[in-house]
């Protein structure tokens, strides 16, 4: 088996590299290049692990026809282009928790800069000043802050504020009432926020909820004085308004660590008494960043090898112990799929996936996603796990999972319904020994099948002497027949024949075909 590819393409801790080699991958380091040499570039990888830097565009992502996995060394993820991403079947993942305590610290780190006014007093006394009176600073004992988002890093921050002796007011509408009384905060909303905080910090991910949720009218119902701290994402807070309001006094100090455009190289807030910034440091220190790199190296390399899926933003997660037991069941799912899509595709509007006996212990997801994607190859090449889901949302198709605990027939089954403009069409499938997928039931009718390679699909009037005439117009054609899997409602009823052969059969055949006596229905199929 070829090795996946792997491409950094944003400056990581080394041990990515290493973990990737250790794994079973061959890696590529190369940062910093254009977003054309990216395109010239990605179409060669199975992976592609960033940071911040690098943007997966549409662009890229078109250019990137092997690309499976996405993994951000890292949170936020909003560097890429996750509907795209997933409309492609790329899966995109993020490390949630690696860098939380970094970036907490130091949004911590800020707030003391802001309130001791640390950078410019430290450049002042290198520059032979000696300013001792041109400074004066506030406590946070006893203030108040105002955190703006309560997740992993507003959480930590609360912690650290509490060790402070300040007061948390925090603004999340996801906040329960609980978790803010477990966090030893107060829940409030933005305004009582606004009007209470000495400080205010920011943790929440840029949506169009929380763009500029610091906008001019926002920042002027803050208390004067107030001192405000940005370590999450930039367009949370009005640059302009920051700037007016520090100019004016209202805002005493502001702390960014993120903007708007990045690289910040320029802006008119440069310069301005009380306004202090980084360059997007919240992440980096030596711990974070051997956090992340371990960590989205293992998830990636895991995908790549073993189809184990964690972190993961747009599909679920399948454990490495996990993948390997459902791997025969997408196996199954996917032909189960696949033979209903290329039987009754038109005008599907609801599809129930059911599993029975053993399949009812696993997780029905990767279950749902491998018979999507065997349905809608049909309609598309590109379709995957991944995508399907999203692609059958699109089409507005009705996806039901039932689950069944007790056993049937089999010990095992999946049976997949869907409700076609002739009324439902069902099939079902089994594994032997737990491994080899088998079609058990079509459209009412037992059969025992493998759905394998190129076959034929007949339905005729169960009469004698049928399966002679078509071994026959087969045979002179020079299409020789793998096995022979027949079924019927009841003697002398309707017949359903499968047949597995050799190579594909072609238009002028499957017409000889139809015109046998007594012959419904025929079809080409493949898998
Ligand atoms: N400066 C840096 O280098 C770093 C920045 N970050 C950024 O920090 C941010 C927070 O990260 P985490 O805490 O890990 O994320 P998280 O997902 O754990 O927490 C985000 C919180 O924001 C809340 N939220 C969402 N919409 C909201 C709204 N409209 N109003 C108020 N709250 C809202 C959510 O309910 C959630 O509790 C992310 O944007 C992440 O990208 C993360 C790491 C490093
Ligand atoms: O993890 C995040 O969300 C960050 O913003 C960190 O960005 P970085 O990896 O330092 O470019």
């Amino acid at each position: 088996m070829t090795k996946p590819r792997v491409l950094i393409s944003d400056k990581m801790d080394p041990n990515a590299a290493r973990i990737f080699a250790d794994m079973g991958c061959d890696v590529d380091v190369i940062t910093g290049e254009t977003p054309e040499q990216l395109i010239a570039r990605i179409g060669d990888y199975d992976g592609l692990a960033i940071r911040s830097s690098t943007k997966v565009t549409k662009e890229i992502l078109a250019a990137a026809t092997r690309l499976k996995v996405i993994g951000r060394a890292g949170i936020g993820v909003d560097n890429v282009d996750i509907p795209a991403a997933s409309a492609q079947g790329v899966v995109v993942m993020n490390t949630p928790f690696g860098n939380s305590i970094t970036t907490a610290e130091h949004a911590i780190a800020l707030m003391f800069a802001v309130a001791r006014q640390i950078p410019e007093a430290n450049a002042q006394t290198q520059a032979g000043l000696w300013p001792k009176n041109g400074f004066m600073g506030v406590e946070v004992t006893g203030k108040t802050l105002g955190l703006i988002g309560a997740g992993n890093i507003g959480s930590i921050v609360a912690a650290r504020a509490l060790g402070l002796r300040m007061k948390v007011v925090a603004f999340d509408p996801f906040l329960t009432p609980e978790r803010a009384v477990e966090m030893g905060v107060e829940k409030a909303d933005l305004d009582t926020l606004l009007a209470k905080a000495d400080f205010i910090t920011l943790h929440t991910p840029l949506t169009s909820e929380t763009k500029n949720i610091l906008s001019r009218e926002n920042l002027a119902k803050t208390k004067k004085g107030v001192r405000i701290v940005n370590c999450a994402r930039g367009g949370l807070v009005d640059e302009a308004a920051l700037k007016d309001m520090l100019d004016s006094g209202h805002v005493a100090g502001a702390a960014l660590d993120v903007f708007a455009t990045e690289p910040a190289k320029e802006s008119p807030l440069f310069g301005t008494p009380n306004f202090i910034c980084t360059p997007h440091l919240g992440a980096s220190t030596t711990e974070a960043q051997v956090n992340v790199a371990l960590q989205v190296a293992e998830q990636m390399a895991e995908f790549l090898t073993t189809g184990g899926v964690t972190n993961a933003l747009n599909m679920p997660s399948l454990s490495a112990e996990e993948a390997p037991k459902l791997k025969p069941y997408m196996a199954l799912a996917e032909k189960l799929g696949s033979l209903v899509g290329q039987l009754a595709h038109d005008n599907l509007t609801k599809i129930a996936i059911e599993v029975e006996g053993a399949a009812a212990q696993l997780n029905p997801k990767p279950i749902t996603g491998a018979v999507l994607a065997g349905l809608m190859k049909v309609y598309s090449q590109t379709v995957n796990m991944v995508n399907a889901p999203f692609l059958a949302k699109e089409r507005g198709l009705d996806v039901r999972e039932i689950r069944h605990d007790r056993e049937g027939d089999y010990h095992t089954l999946i049976r997949v319904t869907v409700h076609t403009s002739q009324g439902d069409r069902s099939v079902a499938g089994t594994l032997f020994g737990n491994a080899q997928p088998r079609l058990v039931e079509l459209f009412g009718i037992k059969v025992e099948a493998e759905l394998d390679g190129d076959m034929m699909y007949i339905v005729n009037e169960d009469a004698p002497g049928f399966i002679g005439r078509i071994g026959t117009l087969l045979g002179e054609n020079g299409i020789n027949i793998g096995t022979f899997n027949l079924g019927r409602r009841e003697a002398g009823g309707e017949a359903v024949l499968l047949l597995s052969v050799d190579n594909p059969v072609e238009g002028p055949v499957l017409d000889t075909a139809r015109k046998l006596p007594g012959v419904k229905t025929v079809k080409a199929l493949a898998f």
